[in-house]
């Protein structure tokens, strides 16, 4: 049995329904604060709880006999972390830690949890390797990067295997439509960029085109969220085999600009998407790619989803038959 924490956000619910369509059992907890019930796969069983509820959560490990756990609860707003910081450590950082208690009084050794490119900071050298030095620029990525030094101390004491995966830029949809991104408060770039052509906002505002870049717009890595739950698939699988804990990055290795997205998104949807000129966005990083060789080397992952077209299409596809999330169908 497979625990999923936070199932029903936009990252863990691809999860939920990639990794039942596997054949295993999944139990998803969620508290709901920037998830959605309908989100979550009929098959999965649903507790809507809090992970730092240590009693509730402990009740869930006591019902099923769970042997990984994937972890995708966060505060994950850079800009909220920047004005609010204890909130982060409280839901991220104290959330890990009364996961571990639990696990460890459950003798369950493996998880899967998400991590972020926040934790390197302005990266010194592009494309970023693994080994890059930890120099986070808000408490968002320093919360990441409490999670990944608790687990990797909780390891040595009780034996819990973790894999940490660093992800990028994230994006795309289930190809169905089904399931996507549906934020109330939205600061990523593809789906505010969609919200152009569906109505809800004029324009898209570009933060700084004055950066080092080709077009003077901040370059990103953007991965679909299908190749990267694939790659939760494999770590699952690498535990499973007895793997040590590993932390990797998973990005599509290639950058896209601001403005070549915008361009992309236009070819999909048809729409002239006006933009607007607007002053650099604090903390952002002109450049950030990944190099995902090792994901590749050590867990067997290839993404399959690298074309920007198919990405934005995909997501695309979700925002134009979900115009309003999950709250009307
Ligand atoms: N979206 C990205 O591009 C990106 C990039 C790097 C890392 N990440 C990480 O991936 C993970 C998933 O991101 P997402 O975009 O799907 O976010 P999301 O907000 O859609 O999903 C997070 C889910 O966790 C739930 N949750 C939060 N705190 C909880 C708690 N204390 N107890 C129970 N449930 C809780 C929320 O209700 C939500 O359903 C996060 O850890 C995020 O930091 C995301
Ligand atoms: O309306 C917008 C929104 C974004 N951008 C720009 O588009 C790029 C991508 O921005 P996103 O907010 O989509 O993504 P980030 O690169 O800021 O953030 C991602 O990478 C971070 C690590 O640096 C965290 O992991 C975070 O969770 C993840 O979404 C940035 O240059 C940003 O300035 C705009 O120009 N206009």
């Amino acid at each position: 049995m497979i625990l999923i924490l936070g199932g029903a956000g936009y990252i863990g619910s691809h999860a939920v329904r990639m990794i039942l369509d596997q054949g295993e059992e999944v139990v998803v907890v969620d508290n709901l604060v920037t998830g959605h019930r309908a989100a979550v796969d009929e098959r999965a069983i649903f507790y809507p709880i809090d992970i730092r509820d240590e009693a509730a959560l402990s009740a869930v490990f006591d019902k099923y006999k769970i042997d990984v756990v994937l972890h995708f609860c966060a505060s994950s707003l850079v800009g909220e972390s920047m004005a609010n910081p204890l909130k982060y450590f409280e839901n991220n950082a104290h959330g890990a830690m009364v996961l571990l208690k639990v696990m460890k009084v459950h003798d369950v050794k493996a998880i899967v949890f998400s991590s972020t490119a926040a934790v390197y900071g302005e990266p010194v050298n592009v494309p970023i390797i693994e080994t890059a030095e930890n120099l986070p620029t808000n408490p968002y990525g320093e919360s990441k990067l409490m999670m990944e030094k608790m687990f990797k101390w909780a390891d040595a004491a009780y034996g819990i295997k973790y894999v940490s995966l660093r992800y990028f830029n994230v994006a795309g949809a289930l190809p169905t439509g089904e399931i996507g991104e549906a934020h109330t408060i939205e600061t990523h770039l593809i789906p505010l960029v969609l919200q152009v052509p569906l109505g809800k906002r004029t324009a898209i505002d570009i933060y700084g085109d004055d950066y080092p870049t080709k077009d003077g717009t901040c370059i990103r890595d953007y991965i679909h969220v299908v190749d990267l739950i694939e790659a939760h698939i494999a770590a699952l699988r690498y535990l499973r085999d007895g793997g040590e804990s590993d932390y990797f990055n998973l990005g599509s290795g290639d950058g896209f600009s601001v403005k070549e997205i915008v361009s992309v998104a236009r070819t999909v949807t048809g729409h002239p998407i006006p933009s607007n000129r607007k002053p650099r966005r604090a903390g952002d990083p002109a450049v950030l790619i990944a190099s995902s060789e090792k994901a590749k080397q050590k867990l067997g992952w290839h993404p399959e989803r690298t074309d920007i077209h198919t990405i934005i299409e995909d997501a695309w596809r979700w925002h134009k038959q979900n115009p309003a999330g999950y709250d009307v169908k």
